[in-house]
């Protein structure tokens, strides 16, 4: 069987590439940066390039990088030091429709006394600026607003939010988790509002296990992990060379063929997502009136449960992803699409496809061709899907 892989959101292939690069660093090369020896120097002059690499992506100069080991790592070093930053302060703002690694921390602040202030959006999935104009006072101490939504790619208006949080917020941080972001949309750090910028290696073709956290010169910064003096003394623990040398490759493969490969990934989301439209009927895409990511296409089939939709194209071979929180066994609906007042059944219906530059137009043929009698059957199976069906 002939896997078709659009679950890029989740996660990425290491490209060969990005593969070739780091392959040496494991038994050839496997010095330790700090060692003073030829062996240590070796490693560190390779770390130093993808330091560059991953700067050069962003429009930051390369002592703006800490690597970390993911974009949970980033989210969680971000917020907590802007709050040991301003101890005085006592509130904190994000969205409701944050990934986990930013939500659960400020639900966790939410319980040990800290404001937080979730934004709500709209059925779009956009942000309303004024209530986060709202929100801003001299009190907060970091505003963490994610680029793009990893369940339906929209994006949001950083560098206008970043403007209302500089002009309202008295020195509060700007905090975004680009994880999703980094890799499929141009960021230019020289021209940003943002502070603070999270990136995950694993989904732009470098391996799981590495992260890096933007940090702009001048921020002030108090370390998540101490020990060691690495990062310069931004965080701790010797370095993952193999992950930080995969990344650089793969930083510096995106910089080089974004604007292509976007086009052709959005051209093929853009045929997909027509087609899905015009062959099923009572389907609707989520988010779909709102700026987007190029690769990401959330859509809703009314009357089918999320899982027995993934659970049928898997069969054909076909990976996509329900976005919703009951594959990790609760039976609610993604709480992004609950922000958004996606009505329940549709909710439960979502899948999201999230292609890469290594899909090509005979997947999506393919998905074309497998989903709608998929959606079909399943209708016709379930006593809602029926009924829904003969009205
Ligand atoms: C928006 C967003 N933030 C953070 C993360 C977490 O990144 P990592 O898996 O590197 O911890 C993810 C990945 O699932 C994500 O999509
Ligand atoms: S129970 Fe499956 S999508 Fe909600």
């Amino acid at each position: 069987m002939n896997e078709i892989y659009m679950d890029n959101n989740a996660t990425t292939k290491v490209d060969e590439a990005v593969f070739k690069e780091m392959r040496p660093y494991f038994c050839e090369f496997y010095g330790n940066p700090s060692s003073m020896h030829f062996f240590g120097g070796q490693v560190q002059k390779k770390v130093d390039e993808a330091r560059n690499r991953v700067a050069s992506l962003l429009g930051a100069s390369p002592d703006e990088i800490v690597f970390t080991a993911c974009g949970t790592e980033s989210d969680n070093a971000a917020i907590r030091s802007a709050l040991e930053v301003f101890p005085e302060r006592r509130h904190v703002i994000t969205t409701r429709v944050e990934h986990p690694a930013v939500l659960t921390l400020c639900r966790n602040l939410s319980k040990r006394g800290y404001r937080v202030t979730e934004l709500n959006v709209d059925g779009e999935g956009r942000l309303d600026l004024d209530e986060l104009r709202r929100a801003v006072d001299e009190d907060t101490a970091i505003v963490s607003v994610m680029w793009a939504n990893n369940e339906t790619g929209v994006v949001f208006p950083i560098e206008e939010i970043g403007a209302i949080v500089k002009e309202k917020g008295k020195g509060a941080f700007f905090h975004t988790d680009a994880v999703q972001a980094v890799g499929k949309i141009p960021l230019n750090m020289a021209t940003s509002t943002v502070d603070m910028l999270s990136l995950s290696g694993h989904k732009l073709h470098a391996p799981k296990g590495i992260g890096v956290l933007y940090l702009r010169k001048g921020v002030p910064f108090r370390p998540f992990l101490v020990g060691g003096h690495q990062e310069k003394n931004r965080r701790a623990g010797t370095e993952n060379t193999v992950g930080i040398i995969a990344l650089g490759k793969a930083c510096e493969l995106a910089a080089r063929h974004m604007d292509d490969e976007n086009t052709r990934v959005k051209g093929m989301r853009d045929r997909l997502q027509r087609e899905l439209l015009s062959l099923i009927p009572h389907a609707r895409i989520n988010g779909g009136a709102a700026e987007r990511l190029p690769n990401t296409l959330s859509i809703a089939f009314e009357y089918v449960e999320g899982e027995a939709i993934l659970m049928l194209l898997s069969e054909k071979g076909i990976c996509a992803s329900s976005g919703s929180a009951c594959t990790s066994g609760s039976l609610e609906p993604s709480h992004v699409l609950r922000a958004m007042g996606v009505p329940f059944t549709c909710a439960h219906g979502s899948v999201r496809f999230s292609l890469s530059r290594f899909n090509t137009d005979q997947d999506v043929d393919a998905i074309i061709r497998e989903l709608p009698p998929v959606i079909q059957r399943l209708r016709e199976m379930s006593p809602f899907g029926r009924e829904f069906l003969n009205r």
